[in-house]
């Protein structure tokens, strides 16, 4: 398998990036090729793409398609889904896959098909059970964001009476005034940690189950559930009632397991399976679709174009609906510290970038707060535009807008307007001091940035997971291209290290042995 930087398509990407790809324009290429957006437009389950508002054209598509061949992308693909232990820092194989495969159809069917059975009764019981008025879901990174996100997303499709709430934070301000509102014998808690070990899984866990006894709760058996793959330590902390998952669930990829357990609560249990059949049509797609037409293998190959030619180290997430708020947040942690990596498998140092930046708000919101920085900043960052044909709810005239504005921002990223445009618009009257040809200069427009804008009939449980599904694909590809093991994250280790180290200095203020900065600023906490 080679490396990207390896490859013969590598060095004539470089020859067409010199030669076209820098100077390129899309209001050009849009004039040249009237049919650009139709080409350039990807039908996936679930999912249209409109690539077409991006920096290339089908030279470079070719360029980037041979990239993938020489890079063996397809056989790297097959192997993922086989199972084989392509995390191989960790010797495990990655097969969330599995998770949403039809019973029968991929690796360790039965295991996965008997937990989910399980967990969804289970799920199915307290949505019904009245008793519960609150669900309190303790975890972070993968534990936390995947389910907070769908059950967001999802809102429309849950039943109104019992409450969701997602505590992550090691800080008490997360958990201490959710309790407040609480009654211990109408809640349920519970405990997802892949390992059961994570520190601040662990210590709200510990401070919601004082909690719990000390303000009056029966039966911790029944209102502590835990999710994780440690059994043992779910035990010994006390939980009984345990749904189960694998080492061959990364975090990030693992709302689809037991880990969902809040999820199905909130949407029951066969909106979850049509989340995990959303998910699974999106696989099929990666799996069978030829590369031209395989959406997350062009965005793999887009966000290598855009990261290793271009040179663009950030990508913006601008989901035109509410329901979405976190998925930038939930994309952080799948790209970020899936790819955020500077080895590729062998240990080798790499000699281009990696995981770019990925950042964003909801639409409208981030319009009126740092687009100014997308329309006339000095960077040029790549805007991905989630756009849904049908609300859930009844107010056409205010979706028209939603959507106008949608459409609106990437044609303005696309056209721009030049100066000699600008000084023909008459001045707003608080600018009429300054010279016209000043004032055009700050009110032209560069344009020629690039966006991608997906296109979904409507938020359901299936067009969602398809959508997440074509994400973690997508990172698979940018990875693989890079020559990168996109599911292990040993930057996450030597911070917890010396977090364990400092925590004893909190209480006694030693600082003996540390560097003046962290001895200073610790002296500064505990005096
Ligand atoms: O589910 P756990 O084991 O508590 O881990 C939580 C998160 O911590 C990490 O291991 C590192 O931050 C993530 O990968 C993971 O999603």
């Amino acid at each position: 398998m080679k490396r990207c930087d390896q490859t013969a398509a590598w060095a004539a990407l470089q020859g067409h990036y010199q030669a076209h790809g820098r100077g390129f324009d899309l209001r050009e290429a849009f004039a040249r090729d009237a049919g650009r957006y139709t080409a350039m437009g990807i039908e996936a389950p679930e999912v249209y793409a409109d690539l077409s508002k991006n920096l290339l054209d089908t030279a470079t598509l070719h360029f980037l398609l041979d990239l993938a061949r020489e890079c063996g992308l397809e056989t790297q693909r097959d192997a993922l889904l086989r199972g084989e232990p392509v995390n191989g820092t960790e010797g495990r194989a990655v097969l969330h896959t599995a998770l949403r495969a039809p019973q029968g159809t991929a690796p360790f069917s039965d295991d996965v098909h008997g937990v989910l059975d399980h967990m969804l009764a289970y799920a199915d019981g307290v949505r019904a059970d009245w008793a519960f008025t609150d669900i309190v879901n303790i975890g972070i990174g993968g534990s936390d964001l995947g389910p907070q996100m769908v059950v967001r997303a999802l809102e429309s499709y849950t039943h109104s009476g019992q409450r969701l709430h997602f505590v992550s934070n090691v800080d008490g301000h997360d958990l201490a005034p959710l309790l407040q509102r609480l009654d211990p014998n109408k809640t349920l808690f519970i405990v997802a940690s892949k390992t059961f070990t994570t520190q601040e899984t662990m210590a709200n866990a510990q401070a919601a189950r004082d909690w719990f006894l000390s303000a009056g709760g029966h039966a911790i058996s029944r209102h502590f559930v835990a999710t994780t793959t440690n059994i043992e330590a779910a035990a010994a902390f006390g939980i009984s009632t345990t749904f189960g998952f694998w080492d061959w669930v990364g975090g990030r990829y693992s709302l689809w397991s037991a880990i969902g357990l809040p999820i199905a609560i909130a949407i029951g249990s066969a909106n979850f399976r049509e989340l995990l059949a959303g998910a699974h049509a999106m696989d099929r797609h990666f799996a069978e679709a030829p590369l031209e037409r395989n959406l997350p293998a062009l965005l793999g190959l887009l966000d290598l174009w855009y990261r290793n030619f271009h040179g663009f180290g950030s990508r913006s997430v601008a989901p035109y609906h509410q329901g979405l708020a976190r998925l930038p947040a939930y994309l952080q942690q799948l790209e970020m510290e899936s790819n955020g990596k500077r080895v590729d498998v062998h240990g080798a140092a790499l000699p281009f970038g990696t995981s770019p930046v990925v950042w964003g708000e909801p639409g409208t919101n981030g319009q009126h707060a740092y687009f100014q920085m997308l329309h006339q900043g000095t960077d040029v960052i790549p805007v991905e535009f989630i756009a849904v044909k049908t609300p859930s709810h009844p107010w056409a005239g205010q979706h028209h807008k939603l959507l106008a504005n949608c459409l609106a921002q990437s044609q303005a990223l696309m056209l721009g307007k030049t100066a000699a445009e600008a000084a023909t618009e008459k001045a707003p009257t608080a600018s009429a001091s300054i010279a016209p040809e000043v004032l055009a200069q700050h009110r032209s427009f560069p344009g020629n940035r690039p966006s991608t804008t997906f296109v979904l009939e409507a938020l359901t449980p299936r067009s969602l997971g398809a959508l997440v599904a074509m994400y973690e694909h997508r990172v698979f590809t940018s990875g693989a291209l890079w020559g990168i093991n996109s599911f292990d994250q040993w930057g996450v280790e030597l911070g917890k290290a010396l977090c364990n180290q400092l925590l004893p200095r909190l209480a006694s203020g030693d600082t003996a042995g540390l560097d003046a900065s962290t001895a200073g600023l610790l002296r500064r906490l505990t005096a």
